[in-house]
């Protein structure tokens, strides 16, 4: 269940969300599917569609393959957040504005935005995310921008910190980049989190070519699992 533990010092929040909760938040049935916890079936995106490509569609089914073993788990991805989240655990959280949407779904049309899904190794802390960027994510001619680059990988490392820690917020993300993306491709965004002291997620993660052959990023993070005072409050968590 999604329960809320506060500590605190003067100024922090931890908000201790069980780990239970990430796997409760996505109830896994069938060979490694998730269904939504939250009433009605908001749209999955993390489903195969006609942009992706043979590369895509059969890394795809390489990592579907392994959620039968147990040891992966399919990440469902909805156009908000909330969605991810069991209809009683969303008290106290903000309430759902009808005009947002989550910036890697903000693009509606299939195959020229930010392509994904992400899987979860919950034993070994990772969250791997195949990703096929779409021409609308253009930096140089032809590949993808540097700050889509960011955005994946800030998104998978903040996957990974919320399955293994809870909620998180970003501190520090720090991006090497070895080689250009190039739009329409598939790569491999494979995040791990190396260690947590107290409230901070300390990740890695590296952005390779479905060979391997091709390392075409690595980052750092540094996530926070906390909530500041005045967010909590304005959002009445009501433990605060
Ligand atoms: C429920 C299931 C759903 C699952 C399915 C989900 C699917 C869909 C998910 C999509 C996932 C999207 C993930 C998006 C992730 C974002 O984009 S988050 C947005 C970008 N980040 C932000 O806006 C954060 C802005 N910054 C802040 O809010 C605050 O600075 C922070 C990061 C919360 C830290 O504030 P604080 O907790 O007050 O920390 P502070 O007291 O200043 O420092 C505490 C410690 O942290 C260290 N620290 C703080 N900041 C830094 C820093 N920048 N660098 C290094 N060290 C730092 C300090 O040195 C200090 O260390 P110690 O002295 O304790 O050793």
């Amino acid at each position: 269940a999604w329960g809320w533990g506060l500590q605190g010092g003067s100024r922090l929040w931890v908000l201790e969300a069980p780990r239970s909760l990430c796997a409760h938040a996505c109830a896994q049935t069938g060979a490694g599917m998730f269904t939504p916890v939250s009433p009605g079936r908001p749209k999955d995106y993390a489903l195969p569609n006609a942009s992706w490509s043979r590369d895509m569609l059969d890394l795809y089914d390489r990592f579907l393959a392994m959620t039968k073993e147990g040891l992966w788990k399919r990440i469902p991805s909805y156009n908000n957040v909330l969605d991810h989240i069991p209809g009683k655990a969303l008290r106290g959280l903000p309430s759902r504005k009808k005009d947002t949407r989550l910036f890697l779904r903000s693009i509606e049309a299939e195959g020229v935005g930010f392509e994904y899904v992400m899987f979860l190794n919950s034993s070994e802390k990772r969250v791997v995310c195949l990703f096929q960027p779409g021409s609308y994510l253009e930096g140089h001619p032809g590949f993808a921008h540097g700050g889509s680059i960011a955005t994946i990988i800030d998104s998978t490392i903040g996957s990974c910190a919320i399955f293994v820690a809870g909620r998180v917020m970003t501190a520090n993300l720090s991006i090497n980049y070895m080689s250009p993306v190039p739009l329409g491709s598939v790569v491999l965004v494979d995040s791990k989190v190396d260690k947590v002291e107290g409230r901070k997620v300390f990740l890695s993660c590296k952005v390779q070519s479905v060979d391997g052959g091709t390392l075409h990023a690595e980052a750092t993070g540094k996530d926070r699992v906390q909530v500041a005072q005045g967010v909590c409050k304005r959002v009445g968590v009501g433990l605060c």
